[in-house]
């Protein structure tokens, strides 16, 4: 078993370097190898996704990444800008579904931004399409017929891209409490007409998943004044970013947000795929040991069991982290005083 690390920028070491010491305490007969991304390859190497990064990725069953963004390569040419890593990963690599789950540990419904009432009913899992959508339509600068400067970006999906999407929601609801809630903007794009249009059809060979369409704007409203109403929220790339860092101010800090990001290649052990905290690298703090690693380590425990086959050890993983918050171990996100370090040893006491 083999596992790419990509620590990146910023705060991306600091919080991988804890994921890595919980998998190596695990003693699973794993190889780890890492590479450098992001702003950090781009000033060793001339670009944020070396050819041999890439190619270590890709001779890997999974990857844990860290975070990518440096203010120093802001005003590079966009396609060397350490973000083009985590964007070039996820397409050369197929990384097309991004499940980015949400609860309250308990312990933190205090640290969530809502109510606590109404935050311990958090158990959602945004169910975000990676590979397509605004990111990845042609964009550029242009001068338009009043002679001014224009800056465009195309939005599109095509059937087949929301239909593989689709049913990974669907899937993943079948597992939960069967209940999709698919989030577009149908009442103005018709990027989001045609997503609903292929979602409705891809829900007719689910019909024990409870189906509901609702536009973004009030799926933002909704995630605030009853998030526990949601189950698996099906969405596109652009909504799903915004949604999931929304989500993640919900159950206490966007430092709690895991990520898996998979595709259909299977290795022999589970599905090959890419791991990470949903969050960035966090300029303003970087260096300071004050980075939650817990998204990571999370992200480290979606790895084990998507892609290694590794749920009992998964299961140790995830476990140790709720009672680390249970004990009130909690980094300054969540209102508490505990550093990096200390909150992975306080993990790795409790493995
Ligand atoms: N997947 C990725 O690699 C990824 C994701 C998001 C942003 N970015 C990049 O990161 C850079 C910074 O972006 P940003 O500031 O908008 O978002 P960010 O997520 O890096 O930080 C937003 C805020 O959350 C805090 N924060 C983030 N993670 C934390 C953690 N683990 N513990 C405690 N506090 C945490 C930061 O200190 C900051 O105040 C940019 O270059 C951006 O493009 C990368
Ligand atoms: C860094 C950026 C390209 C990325 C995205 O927009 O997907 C990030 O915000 C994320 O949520 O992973
Ligand atoms: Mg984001």
């Amino acid at each position: 078993m083999k596992i790419a690390v990509l620590p990146g920028d910023g705060i991306g070491p600091e919080v991988t370097r804890e994921a890595v010491r919980v998998i190596e305490a695990l003693d699973l007969g794993i190889e780890l190898s890492e590479a450098p991304v992001g702003g950090a390859a781009y000033k060793a190497k001339g670009h944020p996704l070396p050819p041999e990064t890439l190619a270590l990725a890709q001779a890997s069953d999974a990857i844990l990444f860290g975070a990518v963004g440096d203010p120093d390569c802001d005003a590079l040419e966009r396609h060397l800008r350490p973000e083009q890593a985590i964007l070039g990963l996820r397409k050369a690599l197929t990384l097309f579904a991004n499940l980015r789950p949400a609860r309250v540990f308990a312990g933190l419904e205090g640290a969530s931004a809502l109510r606590p009432e109404i935050a311990a009913a958090i158990d959602l899992v945004i169910v975000r399409e990676l590979n397509g959508d605004v990111y990845f339509g042609e964009k550029g600068f242009r001068t338009n017929a009043a002679g001014e400067r224009e800056g465009y970006d195309v939005m599109s999906y095509s059937t087949s891209e929301v239909e593989r999407i689709a049913h990974i929601a669907f899937r993943t609801a079948m597992a939960r409490r069967r209940r999709v809630c698919s989030v577009d903007k149908a009442n103005v794009l018709e990027t989001s007409q045609l997503w609903r249009d292929v979602v409705i059809e891809v829900a007719k060979g689910y019909p024990e998943v409870a189906l509901e369409h609702m536009y973004v704007d009030n799926a933002a409203m909704q995630l605030v004044r009853n998030p526990g109403h949601f189950d698996v929220v099906l969405t596109g790339n652009l909504f799903g970013d915004i949604l999931s860092d929304q989500a993640s101010m919900c159950v206490g800090s966007i430092g709690m947000l895991a990520s898996a990001s998979l595709g259909e290649r299977q290795t022999a052990y589970g599905t090959f795929g890419l791991y990470e905290p949903i969050h960035g690298s966090a300029p303003d703090i970087a260096g300071k040991g004050l980075a939650n690693p817990m998204a990571t380590i999370l992200s480290a425990a979606m790895l084990l069991r998507h892609s290694l086959g590794q749920a009992a050890a998964a299961d140790r993983i995830e476990a140790a982290v709720a009672r680390t918050l249970a004990d009130g171990i909690l980094g300054r996100d969540l209102g508490g005083t505990a550093g990096t370090t200390e909150i992975g040893d306080a993990v790795l006491a409790r493995l």
